[in-house]
Order: C-alpha cells, then sequence, then structure tokens
C-alpha cells in the first residue's frame, strides 16, 4: 500500500479572500521529490504558501500525515513537522555558521541542541569548516545549505523550498540540487518550486504543473519532461539527447 504524507482535496487559497489557487487536488508519497511547474504568477508559490498556512484558506482540505490541516497556522504546521525555507535569503548574516545553526534549535529542548547540530554538521561537512565564518559571508548556495539545515534541525517530514537555485551560478545550482536529493534519501518529503525547470525535474520523482492556479497536468517528472507541450514552454523547446539521457 502506497503511504502518502500530503493530499490536496480540492484545495482553493488565496489573499484577502480572493482565490488564486483553485480546487487542487493531488497525493505525496512519503520520502518523493516533488516540483511544481508553471509560469510566472501561475500560483505556485501561493500553492507552497497554503500548504505551509501564510495566505488565505479558501475551500478544499490539506491532509498531512493523516491529520486535518487546513484551519491549522503554520506555528501549528510546523510542530507537525511542515519545514519551509522561503524564497530569497532568510539567514543572519551578520551571525556565524554555528549561531545560524542554534537559531535553527530555538523550538528543541536545550539539551538536544548539540546532538542535533552535530548530526547536521556530520551530515553535510561544509558547514562544520565554515562553522565560525559570518553567514552573510558564505557563498549563495553555502547560504541557501545553512538555510536548509536550520529548518531541517526540527526534523521535518516535509519540506518546503521556495527556489532554492535562485540567483545561483549553474555549478552551485547542480549542488543545491544533489543536496536535495540526500535531503529526501534520509526519508524526507520534498517539494519544490523552482526557476531552472529541468535541474529541479532531473532529480525530482513527480511534476505537478499549474496553470493560472489550477492543477493543468500532474505526472512522473520524467512523462512532464517528455511532454512536448511542457518542453515547449517551461524548458526552452527541445531538448538535446544528451540532456534527456542525463
Ligand atoms: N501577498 C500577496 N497578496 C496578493 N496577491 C498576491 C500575493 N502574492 C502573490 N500574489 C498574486 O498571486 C498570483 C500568483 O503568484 P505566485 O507568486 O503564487 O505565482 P508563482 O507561480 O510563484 O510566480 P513566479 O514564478 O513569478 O514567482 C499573482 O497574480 C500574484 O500577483
Amino acid at each position: 500500500m502506497l503511504e502518502y504524507l500530503l493530499e490536496l482535496d480540492g484545495l482553493t487559497a488565496g489573499y484577502a479572500g480572493k482565490p488564486i489557487i483553485h480546487d487542487v487536488s493531488f497525493r505525496l508519497e512519503k520520502g518523493t521529490i516533488t516540483t511544481f511547474v508553471g509560469g510566472n504568477g501561475a500560483g505556485k508559490s501561493t500553492l507552497m504558501r497554503a500548504i505551509y498556512g501564510s495566505c488565505d484558506h479558501l475551500g478544499g482540505g490539506i491532509i498531512f500525515d493523516g491529520r486535518q490541516i487546513e484551519k491549522k497556522t503554520p506555528w501549528e504546521r510546523y510542530e507537525l513537522g511542515i519545514g519551509f525555507v522561503p524564497q530569497g535569503r532568510c539567514n543572519f548574516p551578520d551571525m556565524t555558521v554555528a549561531e545560524n545553526l542554534k537559531m535553527g534549535c530555538y523550538t528543541l529542548p536545550r539539551n538536544e541542541h548539540r546532538d542535533r547540530i552535530d548530526a547536521m554538521l556530520e551530515s553535510f561537512p561544509m558547514l562544520a569548516r565554515k562553522i565560525r565564518e559570518k553567514a552573510g559571508n558564505l557563498s549563495g548556495g553555502e547560504q541557501q545549505v545553512l538555510e536548509t539545515a536550520m529548518v531541517l534541525l526540527s526534523e521535518p517530514s516535509l519540506l518546503l523550498l521556495d527556489e532554492p537555485s535562485l540567483g545561483l551560478a549553474p555549478k552551485t545550482q547542480g549542488e543545491v540540487f544533489e543536496f536535495v536529493k540526500r535531503i529526501a534519501a534520509d526519508g524526507v518529503t520534498v517539494l519544490v518550486v523552482e526557476q531552472n525547470v529541468h535541474g529541479a525535474l532531473l532529480i525530482s520523482d513527480k511534476a505537478i504543473v499549474l496553470e493560472m492556479g489550477r492543477k493543468f497536468l500532474e505526472g512522473t517528472a520524467e512523462e512532464v519532461r517528455n511532454n512536448p507541450n511542457i518542453r515547449h514552454a517551461y524548458l526552452g523547446g527541445n531538448l538535446s539527447e544528451e540532456e534527456v539521457s542525463e
């Protein structure tokens, strides 16, 4: 039997009572990576916010780990295991990597901080190497890893990543995608909104295409990548044989 961590059932959501997301339904299996694909303003970030609880719920249901959560606050959803890394830089740039990681522990009992941070440093040695650096002095990709690690310290079972590779050089984007793959391999279910659709689909199990706030298409990442309409609209037309076989 498939195990679903998240189920959306006819979700409608928006801002100030005005719907942006209309009647969206889908299910996410545990430990998988899913990418939301869509043009500018299609509602990808809003759908992510609706799952986290930071926009208006206007109808339909959200079941997370067997519980109905659509009426819960972001804090309650966070406590249940939904972690959100929003778009843009969100660390404390004048604090060191160590201090940022301590900030990421603020909801945990004090006696657990050290063990959790040590485990995180073991998983992501770059953070150990830069432990005394100010976060603001790290590269964009390193800051993205730090910010995701800060959220992972609370051990979420669902991680929402809004544009993790935005503004990064292509090589660093690749590193961030590898990092996301490792997180999912550890059993965390990941939902990604990405401007680099090609890169995101390469690491994803599944993709959900949105158009004007509605689900337009859903399939395996490979199906969506090979769909001629999607390739034309979001992947810059025809991909080379090399890219397709990656
Ligand atoms: N805080 C807000 N208040 C009111 N409307 C908003 C707010 N944030 C976004 N919107 C509107 O919601 C619609 C969808 O925006 P959203 O950011 O979810 O799309 P997106 O698919 O993530 O786009 P992009 O790829 O350009 O970031 C847009 O019309 C936008 O103007």
